[in-house]
């Protein structure tokens, strides 16, 4: 569907990419970036050289650092800042959101202290209804779709037609949105893989190989769908492209910061000296904190993302991280 007029808040590497997956799809589409320099490199040399080195972005795209310019007329709003921003960006754009414009979040974490998703920030902070916003997720690493790698993802909306039209915009000849209306499976599922990732990154790190890995991948999987489905998610969406796909995605890639922070953890890093290391949002680390407060509320077992926030907090040796509870001696169903 060309020719909608649609924006993104947020010029990182996620919300750069999908404004070049938005642009090669046809839609007119305007950046807004914190920083002024980096919109006006955007801007004038069609570059983002510290999140997308070496990507050329399409000629059309638009860039400022002014949100008044950038929300003006917008048929669509795509969010992708760090999630523990969320909520004080959004402050600004609610007077200048177009009435009738649907918001997507691009954005997987959990927000610290409230525990709410992104969506569920969004619709209190921009006073928009559920019709009005779509959650997009997926195996999305940003720097291969920026290369133009074939990928696919999923928009979920509550409003099924919502989706679509997102779906519609979001798509291209090397990325491919389908719909679904769980946005709880679909944006759970985001948030969930990351931590996934993280334990994968330590036992990477620590120098264990393919079966741990794979163990993990395994009981993560599981562990994300009994968590997504005791808050309202079908199985099915975590079967899929938002669950095992961007766990398979995150997990294999050297790519995912997610990953890459784990690795430096099991390396023997402690959790402030990756923080120093990262200069890119690797959400696990923020979300480890709000999804075992959730899980406590709602008695679901979590002993992968529970021995992660013990590497975090530096109580468990990276080393001594094991796909399932060691302290239960007898066997459990799978
Ligand atoms: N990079 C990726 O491959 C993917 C990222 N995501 C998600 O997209 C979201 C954004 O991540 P990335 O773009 O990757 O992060 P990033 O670290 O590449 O970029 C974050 C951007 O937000 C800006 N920023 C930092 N603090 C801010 C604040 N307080 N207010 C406004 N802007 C601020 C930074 O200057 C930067 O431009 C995250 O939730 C992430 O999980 C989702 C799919 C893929
Ligand atoms: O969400 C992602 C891939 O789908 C990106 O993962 P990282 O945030 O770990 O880089």
């Amino acid at each position: 569907m060309s020719g909608q007029r649609v924006a993104v808040l947020g010029a990182g590497s996620w919300g750069t990419t999908f404004a070049k997956i938005l642009a090669d799809g046809g839609a007119d589409v305007a950046v807004w970036a914190r920083r002024p320099e980096l919109a006006r490199e955007i801007r004038e040399s069609k570059r983002n050289s510290d999140y997308l080195p070496g990507i050329n972005l399409p000629r059309s795209l638009w860039a400022s650092s002014r949100l008044d310019e950038v929300l003006e007329g917008r048929e669509q709003v795509y969010v992708s800042v760090p999630s523990q921003s969320l909520r004080e960006n959004l402050a600004a754009v609610r007077a200048l959101l177009p009435d009738d414009a649907v918001v997507v979040s691009l954005m997987k974490g959990v927000e610290k202290g409230t525990r709410f998703r992104m969506s569920e920030v969004l619709e209190q902070e921009l006073g928009v209804g559920p019709e009005r916003i779509a959650v997009a997720s997926g195996p999305n690493l940003a720097l291969e779709i920026a290369r133009e790698q074939p990928t696919a993802a999923v928009i979920a909306s509550e409003n099924h037609d919502t989706a679509t039209r997102v779906a519609l915009v979001a798509t291209n000849p090397y990325f491919r949105s389908f719909v679904n209306t769980d946005v709880i499976g679909t944006e759970f599922g985001g948030v969930l893989k990351n931590l996934i990732a993280v334990a994968i990154g330590i036992v990477d790190g620590v120098g264990y190989g393919e079966n741990t890995k794979a163990s993990i991948i395994t009981r993560g999987l599981a562990e994300m769908t009994d968590f997504a489905v005791a808050f309202g998610a079908q199985a099915d969406t975590l079967r899929g492209l938002a669950g095992l796909g961007d766990l398979i995605a995150t997990c294999g890639s050297s790519l995912s910061r997610n990953n890459t922070a784990g690795r430096l953890l099991g390396q023997g890093y402690s959790f402030s000296e990756v923080i120093k290391q990262m200069n890119q949002t690797a959400e696990g680390l923020s979300s480890v904190a709000p999804v075992l407060e959730l899980a406590l509320e709602r008695g679901v077992e979590m002993p992968i993302v529970s021995q992660v926030a013990e590497v975090l907090a530096g109580t468990l040796a990276p080393r001594d991280i094991a796909p399932h509870l060691t302290t239960d001696p007898m066997p459990q169903g799978e």
